[in-house]
């Protein structure tokens, strides 16, 4: 399983911040209409040097002479500025250096982000370094168009890579500023002129608001509009004049492509092409967007065992290797079987075309092709002949073999050997299985290991003999799910009435178990608890079924899926939801005892848990009708049969012999509606079960068991202020029962008033309400407090 990542919390991008200055809000008065006025200042002395710079060339020298005249409109300081700007700096590029210092001077005033004012000096820098290499590219002496830098850095450029590498540089200076600056693709290189011309709308906002107004959604607060205002209009107007006709085109809206554009065409006009200008629109991550994804990425999934993270599973070793292990081929009785098998045959006349021996851990099937002619049904009905000449117990005659084409006998081996549970866990069919509950069974007759998936059956039915290998089959079972499921993965409820076969299992309380919360012992041995366990786990279902259903889920493999993806709310009372597995071990004793009132949420689970991770395993050693009643073998479509006693019991287990054919020991048949499989069940041993236990319940576990909801019963009305009005109909005659027999027992009013163990329950719990019996007193009956039937009659009238 895969752990969760450790919680690393993202350190955030390193920026480089500048030293903070903190100006007060009047020092930022002072400094941001400095900047602006500066900037005003740079601009009306650039423009003024295109008109006064030659006259003032010569005058520059005698700078700090005071009589010195200078043409410039800001005088000796316009004309320095621009000289130093212009001339010996960076040429008409210098207009952006006005631009910034202006913008910057907005910034302060505004108090706007300095890391945007930041980008645009960065890349402002960047525009005049470029352009004056661009203007001092076609000059070959210093100009003001290029400034002396623009034509120091070209002479340089151009000495070493020469005119043709200097265009290219220029060409790919101008392509990097675009691709990085305004997303350039590709794809959109097409759109780069008008890409570039919008985003350096952006920069400097157009004025000309007349022809194309983009109302910006995102310019909500007053300090962008108001830099909006400031922003200079660097483009280009259209060369010709827009016909008076055609009204300009009005862009109401800039949004993604996917919204309508709205575009408003003077009527009567006919409609001509229009040019639209379509926004490149930047792909958004829309997986980062969605919350769960979020959360999967900063948290990763959610690990139901984390809070077990350190749960070590059972090791191999906890499991016995046996001696008798492996499958040893006896050569003589294999040639000694085949001859008698050929032999029998042939006195009825049935010649053999082939014979083939596959060797089982306990059966080896001898595969027959009949000669041509032969009538299946001979051979079948021959089988109590042939088991008479082979002289051996459990042969079982398959014919035709399904999917086959052959006659299949199974004759049992003298020596079989033991199918350790070992070896099946170790399998890799088991452990490389991906079933959501695997549950190694045993070894096929063909020495395969068998493995099957409980959530698919999706509930067992196992019946068999006392003494045939039920009680291992069910350790094997859940063994195997120890060995693969992690304890938040699944969750057992035990019912065991013999009392000492599931014990051991106790000690996982914590980790495995599930219970109800007011009960002391996770592992149920009293019947009548069984009930109430079995009607709360039908509550459990219906819960479950809400999850899924408010989780729009179909089964809980999606619910658990989508939980751990983070897409259910935990506040929403959404959980991880663990299967839920039912063993009963002794069924016929529960129907014996509680009847109907086991059957119906038995039926009730049967018919619906499967989807929501509930599966039952009910084991029986009496397999007749009235145990395993129609509604009970029509939800329970998995049965496993080990030996029994009759045909008729392997009639109702299996829907047809064969199990009563089996030899013991965990030789079984397997069947999931379909075909019977031959299985001999994998063996566990108690010592085994016990170190594996031991292993897990010296761990750490869960607080508690896994609680399942409260289910108030009919019958638990312990409380002693039962209302008079609400009293059983039948109470008054239970009184009498009671207290002519003076036995306060419950049997005992099921017997004498023909009632279900619930009402009798309840009438005795009213009973000891009215002072008529005493409290429960464990297996002894109650005492009852009312000595005759005179004193009864007293007693009511009193009440009364
Ligand atoms: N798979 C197996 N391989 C080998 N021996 C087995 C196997 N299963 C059962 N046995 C043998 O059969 C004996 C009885 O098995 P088990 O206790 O499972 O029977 P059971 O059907 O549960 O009987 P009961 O119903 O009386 O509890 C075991 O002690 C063991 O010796």
């Amino acid at each position: 399983m895969a752990k969760r990542k450790p919680k690393t919390k993202k350190t955030p991008r390193k920026t480089f911040k500048l030293p903070s200055f903190k100006l007060s809000n009047q020092q930022k008065l002072v400094l941001g209409s400095f900047l602006v006025i500066f900037g005003i200042i740079l601009c009306i002395a650039f423009i003024s040097f295109f008109f006064t710079g030659e006259a003032d060339q010569s005058n520059l020298t005698h700078f700090t002479n005071r009589n010195t005249e200078t043409k410039n409109w800001l005088s000796k300081t316009g004309a320095w500025l621009s000289d130093l700007f212009i001339q010996r700096g960076f040429g008409v590029a210098s207009f952006i250096f006005s631009g910034l210092i202006f913008l910057s001077g907005i910034y302060v005033l505004m108090n706007l982000n300095t890391a945007k004012l930041r980008k645009h000096w960065f890349w402002g820098t960047l525009i005049v370094i470029w352009l004056s290499i661009l203007f001092g590219f076609f000059k070959t002496n210093t100009d003001i168009l290029g400034g002396t830098v623009g034509f120091e850095l070209n002479s340089f450029l151009q000495d070493y890579i020469g005119k043709i590498g200097t265009s290219l540089l220029l060409l790919f200076g101008l392509i990097t500023y675009l691709a990085i600056r305004f997303k350039v693709t590709f794809e959109s290189i097409t759109n780069l002129f008008k890409s570039a011309k919008k985003d350096l709308k952006e920069e400097f906002a157009d004025a000309n608001k007349d022809t194309i107004i983009p109302v910006d959604n995102n310019l909500t607060d007053e300090a962008e509009a108001f830099k909006e205002a400031f922003e200079i209009n660097l483009e280009k107007q259209p060369e010709t004049k827009p016909e008076p006709t055609p009204e300009p085109v009005k862009v109401v809206k800039t949004e993604p492509i996917s919204a309508p554009l709205e575009v408003n065409v003077a009527e009567g006009e006919e409609e001509e092409e229009l040019e639209m200008q379509v926004e490149q629109v930047i792909d958004e991550d829309a997986e980062r967007n969605n919350l769960a994804n979020k959360l999967v990425d900063d948290f990763g999934e959610f690990d139901p065992t984390l809070e077990l993270s350190k749960y070590q599973f059972p090791p191999l070793d906890l499991l016995k290797k046996y001696d008798t292990e492996g499958i040893t081929i006896n050569q003589e009785e294999l040639e000694a079987n085949k001859n008698r098998i050929v032999e029998t045959l042939s006195n009825y006349k049935i010649g053999i075309a082939s014979i083939k021996a596959t060797i089982g851990p306990t059966v080896t099937l001898y595969e027959i092709v009949p000669e041509a002619g032969i009538r299946i049904s001979k051979i079948k009905n021959l089988e109590d002949d042939i088991a008479l000449s082979l002289s051996a117990l459990g042969i079982r005659i398959i014919a035709p073999i399904p999917g086959k084409g052959t006659i299949g006998i199974e004759v049992p081996n003298t020596n079989s050997t033991i199918v350790s549970m070992r070896s099946v866990i170790a399998a890799k069919k088991f452990q490389g299985s991906d079933m959501h509950l695997p549950i190694a069974l045993g070894k096929t007759i063909s020495n395969e290991t068998f493995v099957v998936d409980l959530a698919k059956m999706p509930h067992l039915l196992m019946a068999g003999a006392t003494g045939q290998g039920k009680s291992v089959g069910l350790n094997a079972i859940l063994t195997s799910l120890l060995y693969k499921k992690h304890p938040a993965e699944v969750k057992f409820i035990l019912v065991d009435p013999k009392k000492v076969e599931l014990t051991l299992f106790n000690k996982i309380e914590r980790h495995y178990l599930a219970k109800l919360p007011d009960s002391e012992e996770a592992i149920i041995t009293d019947n009548t608890k069984v009930i109430n366990t079995l009607n709360s786990l039908c509550i459990e279902m219906d819960n479950r079924y809400e999850l899924l259903k408010n989780a729009m889920c179909r089964n809980i493999v999606e619910y658990n899926k989508k939980f751990k993806d983070r897409k259910l709310n935990p506040n929403d009372g959404h959980q991880f939801l663990p299967y839920i597995v039912l063993v009963v071990d002794e069924f016929a004793d529960l129907i014996m005892t509680a009847g109907k009132e086991v059957e119906t949420p038995i039926a009730r689970l049967a018919q619906l848990a499967r989807a929501i991770g509930i599966h039952l395993i009910i084991a029986t050693q009496r397999p007749s009708v009235n145990v395993i009643t129609g509604i009970i073998k029509a939800n329970f479509p998995a049965r496993i049969a080990f030996r029994v006693t009759s045909k008729i019991d392997s009639r109702t287990i299996l829907d047809g012999s064969g199990a009563d054919q089996l030899i013991g020991r965990g030789d079984m048949l397997y069947t999931q509606g379909n075909d019977l499989i031959r299985v001999q069940c994998a063996f566990v041993d108690t010592p085994e079960v016990e170190k594996i236990t031991d292993y897990i319940g010296s761990q750490k576990a869960y607080p508690e068991a896994y609680l399942l909801p409260e289910y108030v019963g009919e019958e638990s009305g312990t409380s002693l202020d039962i209302d008079i009005s609400d009293r059983d109909k039948l109470f008054k005659d239970a009184a009498v029962v009671i207290v002519t027999a003076q036995q306060g027992s419950a049997s005992l009013l099921q017997r004498k008033l023909k009632l279900g163990y619930n009402r009798a329950g309840r009438i005795i719990d009213q009973l000891e309400a009215a002072g008529i019996v005493g409290p429960f007193e464990g297996s002894k009956a109650r005492q009852v407090l009312i000595p005759d039937l005179i004193a009864l009659d007293q007693h009511l009238e009193n009440e009364i």
